[in-house]
């Protein structure tokens, strides 16, 4: 199986919900992440697993987690002119993030680390669990978190990062019909010891993760850092 003939295993996916304003209407826009065919029963149940790592993440109660997100704004960034993403979408503060608060989930395709389920041109693919051998990718399915930029050439640091988190999900199976699943969401960074960042993202101020180096120096390796995403 080809990356571009991977199927979404659509038993998983839900049913359309409200969309977010300016949301590319040619990416599906998903409740919850979604796996390839190619993810096996044995690797979906690792993430509902519990491990000594899963123990310390943080639990994201379902209250928290809104469809679309309120806090959120999706926006096509036209200003500065010296933006590097100007032209493409951006994740924005639509009211005060304080520190350490939940910003989204990172949703899109779930597949395996395997050559023939992963494309390696994506600029959404994110690292999940490197032990089950699974990523997430947020080319052609995902939610507000595909549209956070890096903070490289737009702010001196980020303001955000990825993190770990457990949420619930329905299963028949559990006592009260819902288990914890490992997820990876997007926060506020911390205050930090000297509190520099007490603030928090303010509203109107852009979301900005940092993809690590190593998404620039492969882009770079690949001579695709000019190249016009979508
Ligand atoms: C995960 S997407 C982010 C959302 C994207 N701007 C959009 O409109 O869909 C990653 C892509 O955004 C662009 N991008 C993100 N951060 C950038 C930065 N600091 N400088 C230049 N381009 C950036 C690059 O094209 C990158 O491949």
């Amino acid at each position: 199986m080809s990356p571009k003939n991977r199927q979404a295993d659509v038993t998983r996916s839900c049913s359309t919900p409200a969309l977010p304003a300016n949301w590319p209407p040619e990416i599906k826009y998903l409740t919850d992440q979604t796996c390839t065919t190619a993810v096996t029963p044995e690797q979906q149940s690792t993430l509902g697993r519990p491990s000594p790592d899963s123990e310390n993440l943080q639990k994201i109660p379902a209250s928290s987690i809104k469809v679309p997100y309120p806090w959120l704004s999706i926006t096509t960034i036209y200003e500065p002119p010296t933006h590097p993403a100007r032209g493409q979408r951006g994740l924005f503060a639509a009211q005060d993030l304080p520190p350490n608060s939940f910003i989204c989930l990172y949703l899109g395709l779930v597949h395996t680390n395997d050559a023939a389920d992963t494309d390696p041109s994506s600029n959404y693919d994110l690292a999940f669990d490197r032990e089950a051998g699974l990523s997430i990718d947020a080319t052609h399915h995902g939610n507000e978190s595909r549209m956070a930029n890096d903070y490289r050439g737009i702010s001196e640091r980020p303001n955000a990062e990825f993190r770990d988190v457990l949420v619930q999900v329905p299963c028949a199976k559990r006592a009260g019909g819902v288990k914890w699943e490992r997820r990876v969401a997007i926060f506020v960074l911390s205050a930090g010891r000297a509190g520099k960042r007490k603030v928090g993202v303010r509203a109107g101020e852009e979301v900005l993760v940092s993809y690590g180096k190593g998404f620039w120096d492969s882009r770079r390796d690949a001579g695709l850092l000019n190249e016009v995403d979508r």
